[in-house]
Order: structure tokens, then sequence, then C-alpha cells
């Protein structure tokens, strides 16, 4: 990571960032309230861990000192929550972790311009910066350094309530791959794996703090008939510009940009998996998370975890589809084709406008690839850098950095469940709202959003 640290990158003219302080946005709701709400959660779990088995009464001196980390971070949490509420400002980072310089001085740096509070400062960087406390205060101590708040309690819990869409997108899998399809046939599959994945979107455990694990299996899409229904509501649908650029791609590498774990992880999967199938791709590279993200989102653990639970569970109902698929993805990572990536980056606080300067490294490398899918909204978010764009706008301007030359065609695959939304058609913003006010930020509503290589 450098260590030159960049301010983040100057607002286009007649915009500015989303802020938990404009009451009319899905920012305000979510600092007032869907941010205590999740941490909320995570001092339950925390403290439903400090009354099972060992610690609610320790009986080694090493127990009695991880109780008492785990007190000290229900402390601390709580008083996220207070400051949060009260509007009070953001503090400095204080662990010795190698980005705690880039988020300080981007804090310093807001600071330097007005009041840094939770509802004042833009609320892509406040938002980062809670999850990025919430791990500083895990890391700094002894017992609890790797543990994940929203596993056990969230990302796992939930996985029960997917395995169903799971079998019944292996099964399909299957059929289409045993059976010889001609280029119509090959192509109509291609878009229904990419539908599929961006359907997967649907499921994020930041924003179903209330849906039961049961009721899940009913949101996500696992038939041909279903994606059918959904098309009208994919409010910017450039499949068909994004099904020729694949074609165009032999023995190729495809950088997926992950969001969440879970149902979503798995339909990124399938649609990997046909990539390599369908010869597009020989390598496919997943960028996983690097901390615990935005609740759900997939970090390395959280991979490999849900390969073995899948497995687990495959097995247990005798389901050899399932469980050889999942032998066949283990088949591709152990030989390379696939590949599991963690950049710090990800989760640092800059707008992936900043990628090429402030994340060289990185960028040079996913440059390497022929396709970048980002996955989900605060991926989205981070390209389209959290401003109040006029839904006009054209993604080229919102890509900003993002579309200089050397950059990869990307896709973006969201479900919308934020204010930021570009490139829609002059009068679109209006008849959305008039079909459905929510339609920004309820998740029932999605995009498909290309941009090809800038031509030189
Ligand atoms: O990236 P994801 O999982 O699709 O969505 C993340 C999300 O739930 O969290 C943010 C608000 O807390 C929004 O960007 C979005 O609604």
């Amino acid at each position: 990571m450098s260590s030159n640290y960049e301010p983040l990158a100057p607002y286009p003219p007649g915009t500015s960032p989303l802020r938990g302080a404009m009451k009319d946005t899905f920012a305000y709701s979510t600092v007032k309230e869907r941010l205590p709400v999740i941490l909320t959660k995570c001092v339950d779990t925390l403290s439903r861990e400090l009354h099972a088995r060992t610690l609610a009464a320790p009986s080694s001196p090493a127990d009695a000192e991880k109780a008492a980390e785990a007190k000290h971070i229900i402390a601390e949490i709580s008083k996220l929550v207070y400051e949060l509420q009260r509007d009070r400002p953001l503090q400095p980072l204080t662990d010795t972790e190698e980005d705690v310089g880039v988020w300080n001085a981007t804090l310093a740096s807001l600071a330097a311009k007005g009041p840094a509070t939770w509802y004042q400062l833009p609320w892509l960087f406040i938002e980062c910066y809670l999850y990025r406390k919430i791990h500083e205060l895990f890391i700094l101590t002894v017992h609890w350094k790797e543990y994940d708040i929203f596993a056990t309690q969230q990302k796992e819990t939930s996985f029960s309530g997917s395995v169903k869409s799971m079998e019944e997108l292996a099964k399909h899998l299957r059929d289409v791959q045993t059976r010889t399809l001609n280029d119509d046939e090959q192509k109509t599959v291609l878009r229904e794996f990419v539908h599929f994945c961006l359907w997967g979107n649907q499921t994020d455990l930041s924003l179903l703090q209330d849906v039961a694990h049961a009721d899940m299996h009913k949101m996500q899409q696992t038939s041909a008939a279903g994606l059918k229904q959904l098309e009208e509501k994919v409010i910017v649908n450039d499949t068909q510009a994004l099904l020729q650029e694949i074609e165009g791609i032999t023995a190729g590498r495809v950088d997926i940009i992950m969001d969440n774990a879970g149902f979503e992880l798995y339909s990124d999967l399938i649609l990997a998996d046909w990539l390599v199938h369908a010869g597009v791709a020989k390598l496919v590279v997943f960028h996983a998370k690097r901390i615990g993200w935005f609740v759900s989102d997939t970090t390395s653990r959280d991979f490999h975890w849900t390969l073995d639970a899948i497995q687990k569970h495959a097995k247990a109902i005798g389901d050899d589809n399932l469980d050889s698929r999942i032998e066949r993805w283990r088949g591709l990572l152990a030989a390379g084709t696939w590949r599991l990536q963690v950049d710090p980056f990800w989760t640092l606080p800059y707008p992936f406008w900043q990628i090429p300067t402030a994340g060289a490294e990185l960028y040079a490398d996913i440059c390497k690839s022929q396709l970048l899918i980002f996955k989900g909204d605060l991926n989205y978010r981070k390209c389209v850098y959290d401003l109040d764009w006029k839904t006009t706008t054209s993604v080229e301007d919102a890509l900003g950095g993002l579309c200089d030359a050397r950059t990869p065609p990307l896709v973006m695959l969201r479900t919308c469940k934020s204010d930021p939304a570009v490139g829609l058609r002059a009068g679109q913003a209006e008849e959305l709202d008039r079909a459905d006010p929510k339609w920004r930020v309820n998740g029932k509503w999605g995009m498909i959003q290309f941009r090809p290589r800038t031509q030189t």
C-alpha cells in the first residue's frame, strides 16, 4: 500500500457527496436507523458469546481476560451508537495496521473542510469507517483478533435459507453443461447466468436484518421463468453489449469484485463456472474483502466456509450433483483457473475513481483482465463516488477516474439499494418515481451497466 496518503478525489462541479444530514435520502435513514440497528446486533452477538459456556464463569486467567475484552468491545460499540446518534465527531483510528494512515489522513483532510461528524461527513466515508472501526476494536485485543462479528450470527445462520436455491441452480448448471448448445442457446444461457448473478445481489444482510432466513428462498431467482418476470425491473439493461464483449473473449481473464457472501457469492461462482466451461475465461479472479465489511461482504474466510458448508449440506442430503460441483470448484482453485485475491484497497475509504492512483498496484493487476464485474450496491456507490448525480449523467462522467484508457471493459451488476443512479434516459427517473417511489433503495430494481474500453 502506498504511504503517500492521497486526499479524496475532488468532486466535479455541481455535485456533492451524499451525507446523513440530507433528510430526504437513504443516507439519512441509514445513519439514523440502520447503522444503530447493525451496531446493536453486534452487541447482542458478543453478549451471547460472553454468556455462553466458559466465558460466563471463567475458570482460567485466559478466559477471564477474554471475557473482560468482550465487555470492553461491547462498551466501545455502545459508545459508537451513542456518538453516532448524537452526531459527534469521528475519532482517528489507533491501531497499527498498515491502512491506519490512510484512514486518519482522510479523516483529517475532511475535518479541515468542515464538521467531521457522523451526519455531516460523506455517507460513503462514515459508513466505511464504521466497519473499519469495528475491525479495530477486535484487533486491539488478544483473544478476539480473528473473530468476525458478522460471521456466526448472520452470514452463517442465513446460509440455511439459501441451500434450496443453491441446489436448484446447480441442477440448472448441470443441465446446460451436459447438453450440446448452438450459438443462440449458448447466448441465452450466458444471459441467464448474468441475470442470476445480478439478482443474487438482492439477499444482502445489511438490509435484511428482519427477514426470516426461511423466507430467503422466495426472494432468490433460480429459474429462467423467474428471470423473465424480472426483465422489466432492470432499469439500465446493457446485457446485449455485455454479451457481445464476452463473446469476443477467448481463454481470457475475468475479474469479479465480489459483494455479499451466501447466495450472492454462489451466483458469482455459477457465472464463473459457466465462463470457464464456455471457454471465455482461463482465469477468473475473485476479489474478497480483507475485513468484515457491510455485514455480509465476502471475506476469504467466508469464501472457503461457503464451499465447505455447501459440500457438507450436499453430502448430508445425498445431492451428488451439488457435491461434485463443489469438487469441481475446488479443482479450479487448486489449478489456478480460479484465484481468490484480497487487496487492502477494497476496504479503504477511497472511491474507485482512485484505483489508478491510490491503488496503483491493484490497478496494474486488474488491467490485465478482459472484463471487470463489479457486484452489488456498495461497489456501485464506490464506482460512481456516491455523489448526488442527476440520473441522466453519463456513465463515463460518473465513473470519473475509472474511465482511464487502460481500464478494462467493466460492468456493474447491482440491485438498487441506495440513492445514486446514473445513465438513465430523460424522464425515466420520474416514471420510476410514479411506478415505485422507493425504486432507488428497495432492492426490487436492478442495473446491468456496461462500459466498454475507452477508445483512444
Ligand atoms: O453492496 P450491497 O451489499 O449490495 O449493499 C450494501 C447496502 O445494503 O449497504 C449500504 C447502506 O448501508 C448501501 O450501499 C446498500 O444498500
